[in-house]
């Protein structure tokens, strides 16, 4: 009885990490997808490139820093396409997904990551789980199929 009652507290006092996402599409229709660098929960995966907001920041604020601290490019207009969220043992993410189709600068990895442009399906693996619904989406919007590694999610 106790145990449970402080489970079920530690459950309801999780809080959302706000992460804002990026993807970003070329004019031939590929995504950037970039690593996640050493030192970060699920190192080396794929992902699209964002960050956590940080206090008092709007989305698009916290994904222009974002953009230009780990790529070194300024972002033009952004806004929500949709949100989703994901239970990671590390955190509670509420992601916001904004499409990107314009940006100025030259692509500069500056975490040490890799980066890949990808049409879909992608060729690069593995990818985070929390990027499963958007890739689904977007491969509906291109008429593509898109499955889940069973063995990630
Ligand atoms: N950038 C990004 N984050 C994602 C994606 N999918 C996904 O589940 N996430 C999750 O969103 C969170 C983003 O946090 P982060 O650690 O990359 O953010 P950050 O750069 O602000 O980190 P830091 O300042 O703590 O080092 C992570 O828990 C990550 O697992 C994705 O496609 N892109």
């Amino acid at each position: 009885m106790v145990v449970e009652a402080v489970a079920s507290e530690a459950a309801a006092a999780r809080k959302h990490t706000e992460v804002a996402v990026g993807i970003l599409v070329r004019h031939d229709g590929a995504l950037l997808l970039s690593t996640r660098p050493p030192g970060k929960p699920y190192a080396g995966y794929w992902e699209f490139p964002g960050g956590k907001l940080e206090v008092g920041e709007t989305v698009e604020q916290a994904l222009r820093r974002e953009l230009v601290e780990e790529l070194g490019v300024a972002i033009g207009p952004a806004e929500v396409w949709k949100v989703t969220e994901h239970d990671y043992p590390h955190a509670l993410v509420r992601l916001h997904w904004c499409k990107v189709h314009a940006w100025t600068g030259e692509f500069e990895m500056r975490e040490g990551q890799a980066m890949a442009w990808q049409q879909l399906p992608l060729d690069v693996s593995p990818v985070l789980p929390g990027a499963y619904p958007v890739l689904q989406w977007l491969s509906e919007e291109r008429g593509i199929a898109f499955v889940p590694p069973e063995s990630d999610s």
